[in-house]
């Protein structure tokens, strides 16, 4: 049933509108500036035109999903945080108290926080309750969670997405929050992505190089418990996943079904973003890369995705952090559309 689902949310993902894009060129070079002088700013003017079917889209009304779930791997120290901080967290950014809360209401973004996974009961009337287990297994030892419970968790992402998009959401950042996400997400690389265990893994909240060769270990052994066939992501991301993570690949999923652009943040919003495009290869095109984050693996991963960051900051948090902090950016872009004049109308000479 559920996979019958996620098969018709991926069947709605249609390639960009060419028209657009060709239009959107076309007031780029009738601009006042040599062609092509706005760099990446041109580029997003342009991708966003392909995926809104509009040359300068309305995307004033934008949200983050932060996706909370929590992970089984944790017993196994893997991370500089013990797992409680995850539905701790979850608090904190109810109460708008949290980094992506911040750096959100700086940008004209709302923060929606979904519990899809939290192993914690949590009585909130302004979390969005989509809990699917009570964080994963311990993937070391068995699947972290079933194939099941990865489709619902996909399923229940994209799900909010379209609610959103019928509240008048036009454009998506994707966050997350779980104490041990950057284990699962170092195995999808290893996995989906053919990077390296020793490449994939990195130090996440910030342990040593000790605990990160120990964290290796972890990783290889999970692949290894679990074989995970790399050419089905859905097992993949059952076996040596997360339910956030999950839930972020039907957040992407489920904005490219309804044509908005969705902006990709760190490490582990990338792992999502992997598992996205091996799931529906149209869907990479709604996606726009972010940041890059110090954590190492992702300058790789993005790569593989066929993402480019478009800022540096040095940043290793999630949340979504390096996703909103790209709106204005984006809105950088749609007001070069919008308010410059052309060489027509200002009466300067072509070269
Ligand atoms: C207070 C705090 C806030 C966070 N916000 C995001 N993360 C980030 O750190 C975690 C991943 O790192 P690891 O795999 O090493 O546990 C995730 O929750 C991620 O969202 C946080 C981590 C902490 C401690
Ligand atoms: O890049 C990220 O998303 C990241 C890196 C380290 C820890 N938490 C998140």
């Amino acid at each position: 049933m559920s996979e019958a689902v996620l098969k018709s949310i991926i069947a709605r993902i249609e390639p960009l509108n060419g028209e657009a894009v060709e239009d959107a060129h076309q007031r780029l070079n009738s601009l006042t500036k040599p062609p092509g002088s706005l760099g990446r700013l041109e580029e997003i003017a342009s991708q966003i035109a392909g995926i809104t079917g509009e040359v300068s889209a309305d995307l004033s009304k934008r949200a983050v999903v932060v996706m909370a779930g929590d992970h089984g791997v944790c017993e196994e120290g893997v991370s500089a945080f013990p797992a409680e901080v995850t539905p701790q967290m979850v608090l904190n950014f109810l109460a708008g108290g949290a980094a992506v809360n911040v750096l959100a209401r700086g940008a004209g973004a709302d923060v929606y926080c979904v519990d899809i996974g939290v192993n914690a009961d949590l009585d909130d009337e302004r979390l969005i309750q989509r809990k699917v287990r009570r964080g994963t297994a311990n993937m070391t030892r068995e699947s972290a969670m079933t194939r099941e419970e990865a489709i619902a968790a996909i399923v229940a992402g994209a799900d909010i997405v379209k609610e959103l998009a019928g509240q008048g959401y036009r454009m998506f950042a994707t966050g997350e929050m779980g104490i041990g996400n950057t284990t699962a997400s170092a195995a999808l690389c290893t996995v989906l992505a053919g990077i390296s265990v020793e490449d994939a893994v990195g130090l996440g909240t910030g342990i040593n190089e000790e605990r990160r060769q120990h964290k290796i270990g972890v990783v290889q052994r999970a692949i290894a418990r679990n074989e995970p066939n790399r050419l089905d992501p859905i097992d993949t991301l059952s076996k040596v996943g997360g339910l956030e993570i999950a839930g972020l690949v039907g957040v992407i999923l489920g904005a490219a079904a309804e044509r908005c652009p969705v902006v990709v943040d760190g490490f582990i919003s990338s792992a999502a973003a992997l598992v996205a495009a091996a799931l529906s290869p149209q869907s990479s095109a709604y996606m726009l890369g972010s940041h890059l984050s110090h954590e190492q693996g992702h300058r790789k991963l993005l790569e593989v995705i066929g993402l480019s960051p478009v800022i540096h900051l040095d940043m290793r948090l999630g949340e979504g952090t390096g996703a909103v902090l790209c709106f204005p950016i984006i809105d950088a872009a749609l007001r070069i559309m919008r308010e410059m004049a052309t060489f027509e109308s200002a009466g300067v000479s072509r070269g």
